[in-house]
């Protein structure tokens, strides 16, 4: 099978990285992709609904290899009062913040052996700063626990289109069991919920589990899943 694309250059990601980096979108009306199109690249992605399965052989074919798998989730907010608190994460708490981050999200779509072992560390550890800045999520919720400790984070999106994204979501080092998962998506759609935001997006790595068991117990449905797939060379 052929494989019909535009290569579209990443340069956010390539700057970043270091990694000269392009992406593949898929249309019927777009050229045919073949190695030496991709030759002016250190690494091609592609996004692919799990459902096709004549794509991912056809890539494999052209030498691309299986990443990961992403899972897209959506939330109805309903007007209801979310009775959660939490606080807007202000330039103090970016140091901590970056920290737990960069160790948070290790099992990311930005893994070795396409990105260096700190580079993924490195993305989540600006997006959460950013978050707070609001120069790229808009806003950083945090949640603090009992003896006022910072728990967890989450940063969010207005998508401008009557719905929400979550950007990044974690707990702080030992945190877990103790539901803050829970009260972190209850501030998510409280924030939503004041801003008369009707849906909150969300994804997260299909082994990602203890996420996906988090998303679906706040009411989320499965929208959309995909694959990854990287074709890197030297
Ligand atoms: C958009 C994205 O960022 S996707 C990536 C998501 N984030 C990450 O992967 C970062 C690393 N992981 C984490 O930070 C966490 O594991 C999360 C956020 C994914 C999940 O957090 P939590 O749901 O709070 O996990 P926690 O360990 O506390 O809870 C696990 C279980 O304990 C239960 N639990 C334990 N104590 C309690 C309690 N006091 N109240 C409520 N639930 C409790 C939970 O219900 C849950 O049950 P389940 O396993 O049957 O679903
Ligand atoms: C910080 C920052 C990032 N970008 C760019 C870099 C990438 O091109 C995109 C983000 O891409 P996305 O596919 O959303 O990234 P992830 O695969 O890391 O995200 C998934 O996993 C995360 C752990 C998290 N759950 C997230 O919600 C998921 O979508 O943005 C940029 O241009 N400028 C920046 O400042």
């Amino acid at each position: 099978m052929c494989v019909h694309a535009n290569i579209e250059p990443l340069l956010w990601e390539s700057e970043f990285f270091q990694i000269k980096s392009a992406k593949l979108n898929f249309s019927p009306r777009a050229p045919l992709v073949n190695s030496s199109k991709m030759s002016g690249y250190r690494l091609i992605q592609a996004k692919i609904p799990t459902d096709r399965v004549d794509l991912s052989d056809a890539l494999y074919s052209l030498g691309f290899q299986w990443v990961t798998g992403e899972v897209d989730l959506v939330l109805t907010i309903n007007m209801e009062n979310q009775l959660t608190t939490s606080r807007l994460a202000t330039v103090d708490d970016i140091p901590r913040l970056r920290q737990v981050a960069a160790e948070a999200f290790a099992a990311s779509r930005f893994r070795a052996p396409w990105y260096h072992p700190q580079d993924s560390g490195r993305l989540y550890a600006l997006w959460v700063e950013k978050a707070v800045q609001g120069t790229f999520d808009d806003q950083c919720l945090l949640l603090d626990d009992a003896q006022g400790q910072p728990a967890g984070f989450v940063t969010l999106r207005d998508l401008k289109n009557g719905a929400a994204r979550i950007g990044l979501l974690a707990l702080f080092p030992k945190m877990a069991g103790k539901g803050i998962g829970m009260q972190l998506m209850l501030a998510a759609k409280k924030w939503c919920q004041q801003r008369s935001l009707r849906r909150l997006h969300v994804a997260t790595q299909i082994n990602n589990i203890a996420a996906l068991r988090l998303y679906i117990r706040s009411g989320a449905l499965i929208e959309n899943t995909a694959y990854w797939l990287y074709k890197g060379q030297k």
